[in-house]
C-alpha cells in the first residue's frame, strides 16, 4: 500500500477513513495475508498527524477525527496479515506510529530522515497507546526518554535504539521489504498469528476498554486556548521555514 497525498502524507480525516477501508479490504481479501505500507510522496513516509484537523475545529469534528486516528490503530495493531513498514522518508508523531504499529520497520539509510513521536515539541502529549505501542518496541527507558523530549531520530539513531529493525540503500528498500515478507509469510498463519494476538492484546484492550474517555480526554486537551495556540505557532514556524 503505497500513501500518496502530498505534499507530506499528512493523517488527514479523510487519508484516516481511505486507510481504513483499504485496510478492511485486505483483510477480509482471503488471498492477501500481508501488506507492506510506503510511501508514494518523495521524501516523506508520514507528516504525522494533520494539524489543521486539530486546529479551530468543533468539538464534533475533534471526536470524528480522533475516533478515525483510534480505528486505524485498532486495525492496523490486531491486523492478521503480516504489516512491514518500508520507511522511505521522514516520518515524525502519527507517521512514526504507523510504523511502530507494524510487525516488522526498515529505513532507508539516509541520515536527512528521521522518525520519533515528537509530540512533546509541538506541546501536545502522545496518549498512553501511542506510548504503549512505543515501548512494546523499544523498552521503556529508550521510549520515556525519547518521548519526554520529543525526539525525532536521524535514521541511523533509530536503528541503534531499535525503533527501526533495519536500515537499507533505499534502492534496495522495496526487494528488502519484500524479502522479510516472505520470510514472515513462510510461517503458518495460525502459530504467528495467536503469537501476535498473545503479545499485543493487552494493549489493545486497554483502548477498546477506554475508547470514549480517551475521545473526551482528546477534546478537553485540543480544545484548550494555550494548547491551540501551540499548535498554530508550529504551523506559522513550519511556514515560515520555507521562506
Ligand atoms: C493530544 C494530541 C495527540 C496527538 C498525537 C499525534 C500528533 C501528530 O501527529 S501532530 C503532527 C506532528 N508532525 C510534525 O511535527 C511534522 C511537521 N512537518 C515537518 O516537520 C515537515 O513538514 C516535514 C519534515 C514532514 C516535511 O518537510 P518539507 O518537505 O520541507 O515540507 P514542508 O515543511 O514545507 O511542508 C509542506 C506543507 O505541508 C504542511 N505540513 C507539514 N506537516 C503537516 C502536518 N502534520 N499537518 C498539516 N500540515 C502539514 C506544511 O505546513 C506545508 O504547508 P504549506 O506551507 O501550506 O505548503
Amino acid at each position: 500500500m503505497k500513501f500518496k497525498s502530498p505534499p507530506v502524507n499528512s493523517l488527514s480525516l479523510d487519508f484516516l477513513t481511505e486507510f481504513c477501508i483499504s485496510l478492511e479490504k485486505l483483510e477480509n481479501d482471503r488471498a492477501c495475508r500481508g501488506v507492506i505500507l510506503t510511501s508514494a510522496v518523495p521524501k516523506i513516509f508520514s507528516s504525522g498527524l494533520d494539524i489543521t484537523e486539530m486546529c479551530g475545529k468543533s468539538t464534533e469534528h475533534y471526536a470524528e477525527f480522533w475516533r478515525a486516528v483510534q480505528e486505524m490503530w485498532l486495525r492496523l495493531y490486531s491486523s492478521n496479515m503480516v504489516t512491514v513498514a518500508a520507511v522511505n522518508g521522514s516520518s515524525p508523531a502519527g507517521g512514526c506510529l504507523i510504523a511502530l504499529t507494524c510487525d516488522y520497520r526498515i529505513m532507508a539509510e539516509n541520515p536527512k530522515f528521521s522518525i520519533g513521536l515528537n509530540e512533546a515539541q509541538l506541546g501536545i502529549v502522545a496518549p498512553f497507546w501511542f506510548k504503549d505501542t512505543f515501548v512494546n518496541v523499544v523498552g521503556h527507558r529508550v521510549a520515556e526518554r525519547s518521548l519526554q523530549l520529543g525526539s525525532l531520530h536521524s535514521a541511523p539513531e533509530a536503528h541503534r535504539i531499535g525503533l527501526v529493525d533495519e536500515l537499507v540503500p533505499e534502492e534496495k528498500l522495496k526487494d528488502r521489504a519484500t524479502a522479510v515478507m516472505q520470510q514472515w509469510l513462510a510461517l503458518p498463519d495460525h502459530a504467528r498469528q495467536l503469537t501476535k494476538t498473545m503479545m499485543r492484546k493487552a494493549v489493545l484492550d486497554r483502548l477498546v476498554a477506554h475508547r470514549e474517555e480517551d475521545v473526551q480526554n482528546f477534546i478537553s486537551f485540543i480544545s484548550k486556548e494555550s494548547i491551540q495556540k501551540s499548535l498554530r505557532m508550529y504551523m506559522e514556524m513550519l511556514k515560515k521555514k520555507k521562506s
